[in-house]
């Protein structure tokens, strides 16, 4: 079988943060002895990635998504477990391992301010000592994939933020990573942005067969790119498989949209979650999904009828709940 290009077993990380009580008392009393917590981020957490494979890692705010990442990327040292990304312990950094790996944070500025990107791209060519041959073909590449044209001899901070972006991802590919960790590429971007960004994504992927973790709080960037998914809650993984059956295996109930001729309340046949003109969505239990439509079909002109998965988004918030729920 074929070497996961990423492989985490049980890792974890716990932070210590110090607490203080509000008032001027505690403030005073803190400075003489300070009491700390134990926050645990990523609690004992495992998978692989496949070479090639684009998984999308999601959760809500707090859960342990930018922790994982920054261990994978070698920037933070596990508290215990392991990681292994192209066979390498990300936290010893080696430098065969920095060349091969990329970790771009949508909300932070890896480029230099006040210069044109194509300067920090000659300096990225120096640190990741990337052959001229092959520095030239990539930034070609890029600047073509990205549509960058002459946003890279314009001072960084002049540009905007889907223009910034667009430079920054294309610095971080320069020097060919084979494995992406991405950290909420397309935050803030306006919907045109964040599609070519998408598109560019799986354009990279496919050319290059590089493995992609991604993080998004934009479902159409996951739906779009990810196959499967990775769920992660205070630290733990709540959910590890594909996009495709999170809503089979998570949400008991299908979504029933129906038109039909004349007015009818439906609320006997189901809960009715939305009523927009003559349309209605029903909420069913799944196993009496055919049931319902099969009385509809009978008691109604039906004349139109679809029968879905609840939103992503919907199964994923109840998911979380059921977390908390423990
Ligand atoms: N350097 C740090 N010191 C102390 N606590 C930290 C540190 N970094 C993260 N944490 C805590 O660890 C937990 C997980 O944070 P993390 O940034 O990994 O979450 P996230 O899933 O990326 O959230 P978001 O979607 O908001 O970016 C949070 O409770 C956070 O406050």
């Amino acid at each position: 079988m074929e070497e996961p290009a990423v492989r985490v077993v049980d890792l974890r990380r716990t932070f210590t943060v110090p607490e203080r009580e509000a008032g001027l008392r505690a403030a005073v009393g803190s400075l003489f002895r300070r009491r700390h917590r134990e926050v645990r981020a990523v609690d004992g957490i495992s998978f692989d990635i496949a070479p090639g494979e684009i998984v999308g890692f999601l959760g809500p705010n707090g859960a342990g998504k930018t922790t994982t990442l920054k261990m994978l990327a070698g920037l933070l040292h596990p508290t215990g477990g392991e990681a292994r990304v192209l066979g390498e312990v990300p936290s010893r950094r080696r430098p065969g391992y920095l060349r091969r790996m990329s970790l771009v944070m949508g909300n932070r500025n890896q480029l230099h301010w006040d210069l044109p990107a194509a300067d920090s791209f000659e300096l990225n060519r120096a640190i990741y000592q990337i052959p001229w041959p092959d520095f030239r073909r990539n930034r070609a590449e890029l600047v073509e994939l990205l549509e960058l044209g002459d946003l890279v001899t314009k001072p960084v901070r002049n540009l905007s933020l889907g223009e910034r972006m667009k430079v920054e991802l294309a610095a971080a590919l320069l020097h060919g990573p084979r494995v992406l960790f991405l950290d909420e590429p397309t935050l803030g971007l306006d919907i045109t942005m964040q599609r070519r960004i998408r598109a560019f994504v799986a354009d990279y992927n496919r050319r290059y067969s590089a493995s992609v973790l991604l993080t998004s709080h934009y479902m159409a960037d996951v739906e779009a790119l990810c196959k499967r998914v990775i769920v992660i809650d205070r630290g733990r993984i709540r959910f590890d498989g594909d996009l495709a059956t999170l809503a089979t295996d998570v949400a008991a109930y299908k979504e029933l949209g129906v038109t039909i001729e004349g007015d009818a309340d439906l609320g006997d046949l189901g809960e009715v979650i939305a009523r927009e003109g003559d349309r209605v969505t029903l909420r069913v239990p799944k196993s009496q999904a055919p049931l319902v439509t099969a009385r509809l079909l009978a008691e109604h002109t039906v004349l139109d009828l679809t029968v879905e998965d609840p939103p992503i988004d919907d199964v994923i918030e109840l998911l979380f709940k059921r977390g908390d729920d423990r």
